[in-house]
């Protein structure tokens, strides 16, 4: 479902110089419907920027990142967007917050982009919601207030209440706690159930240990190491 084959990424500093600081090279890695891969390495490794390789935020300097059919490197900006409404999902560490917008309207937005209609959608946001703990009150209010953790917890129901085929997860269970943290292990289990392709950064072991079938260590795409 995810598919990287020699993938290479450097970013150039106009500001400096246009010094040109290579961070990966021949990236190859697979991930199938229904399994879980781990990204692991040395903080500043690239973990974080191979993913924004993938959702298409980076363009990869050269490869193929093939997600379902499309080769992200070389799509188009509006195959990106269909490719984030229909089938690659993304829990970024921080909720972006739509000021005036319902948390329930956040979560439900990316079903009622796929055409869910509204009732439905918004009965799977209010599930979602309710199993993460947001209390009821807070449904109807923009997340712009809420504390750290519920905005995580907003942005997590978010990036599963539509069933994406494959979905990115970055620290999807940084500051939880027990048991938001067990709600969310048990959300990706069930994604990995229904097919989902998904890849993640845990800096918490355990979780990492529960879910993933697999590990690459980005570490060892440093172009020091490759060189
Ligand atoms: N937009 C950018 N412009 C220039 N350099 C960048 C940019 N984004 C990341 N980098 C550099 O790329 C390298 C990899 O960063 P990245 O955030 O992907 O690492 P990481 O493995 O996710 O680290 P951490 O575990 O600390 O989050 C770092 O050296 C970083 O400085």
């Amino acid at each position: 479902m995810i598919e990287l084959e020699n993938v290479s990424k450097s970013f150039t500093l106009h500001n400096q110089g246009s010094a040109v600081i290579p961070v990966m090279e021949r990236v190859n890695l697979a991930v199938a419907a229904g399994e879980c891969v781990g990204l692991v390495g040395a903080s500043g490794a690239g973990k974080s920027t191979l993913m924004r390789v993938i959702y298409g935020n980076y363009l990869a300097a050269s490869g193929r990142v093939m997600v379902g059919d499309l080769d992200v490197a070389q799509a188009e900006p509006r195959q990106i967007i269909a490719l984030r409404r229909d089938t690659l999902g993304y829990v970024s560490q921080f909720l972006r917050v739509v000021p005036r917008v319902a948390a329930l309207d956040v979560v439900a937005e990316p079903l009622l982009a796929v055409g869910t209609p509204i009732e439905a959608a918004r009965d799977k946001a209010a599930s979602l919601l309710a199993e993460l703990n947001i209390p009821e009150r807070l449904w109807s209010l923009s997340p712009t207030t809420f504390s750290g953790g519920e905005q995580q917890r907003v942005n997590i129901a978010r990036g599963f209440a539509y069933d994406y085929p494959a979905l990115l997860l970055d620290e999807p269970t940084a500051s939880l706690d027990a048991k938001n943290r067990a709600t969310v292990l048990r959300l990706i289990e069930g994604a990995k159930s229904r097919g989902a392709a998904i890849i993640g950064i845990f800096h918490d072991e355990a979780a990492r240990d529960q879910v993933c079938d697999s590990f690459i260590d980005v570490s060892a795409f440093s172009p020091q190491v490759a060189a």
